[in-house]
């Protein structure tokens, strides 16, 4: 289903786990700060919606979304009690192949992540053709995907927590 067919902020409270026991790590990439500040407000406002607590969760900064990858790793190693990883960032088309590398670049950096280490993390990276569809997904028309993506980070610590019930 196309994103234009479904709103990213919309979400049932009564099928999402609390989140008042789990702590989030958020990586914000600072290309289109705009689009990704929206992003991260609307993850953040998600997670205290569901229950979490601001005191549980912590923000990192990094330049772009290629060094999302690195920065998510870095909070994987340094805080072993989070629950669940949110990695955002907005790629838009330029001129030029380098957006098709970021994105590449990107997805596979952070889907290593996911399989290399016991910490989710949630794909939070616009990969747009203009800036007009990055502010649609960051709290526009579509919604946003920073509420998609907490959604989906409550949703994989609590997975992860009762994988680890049933493993013990
Ligand atoms: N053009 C965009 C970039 N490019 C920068 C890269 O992400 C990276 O920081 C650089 O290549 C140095 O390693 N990043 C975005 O997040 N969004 C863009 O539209
Ligand atoms: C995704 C990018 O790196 C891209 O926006 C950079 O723009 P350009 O391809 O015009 O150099």
């Amino acid at each position: 289903m196309a994103t234009e067919n479904k709103n990213l902020s919309q979400y049932d409270k009564a099928t999402i786990p609390n989140a008042k026991n789990f702590r989030f790590g958020i990586v914000v990439s600072e290309w289109n700060e705009n689009i990704t500040q929206g992003l991260f407000q609307g993850a953040f406002d998600a997670f205290i919606d569901c229950g979490a607590i601001k005191e549980n969760i912590v923000r990192w900064n990094v330049p772009g979304s290629f060094e999302l990858i690195y920065g998510c790793k870095k909070m994987q190693e340094s805080f072993d009690m989070l629950d669940a990883i949110i990695a955002i960032g907005s790629v838009i088309q330029g001129e030029t192949k380098h957006f098709d590398f970021v994105c590449e670049g990107v997805t596979q950096g952070i889907k290593d992540l996911n399989i290399q280490n016991d910490i989710p993390v949630i794909f939070c990276v616009l990969t747009d053709n203009n800036m007009q569809q990055s502010i649609d997904r960051s709290g526009g028309k579509h919604g946003n995907k920073g509420t998609e993506a907490a959604i989906a980070a409550i949703k994989m610590a609590q997975l992860r927590k009762d994988s680890k019930f049933y493993k013990e």
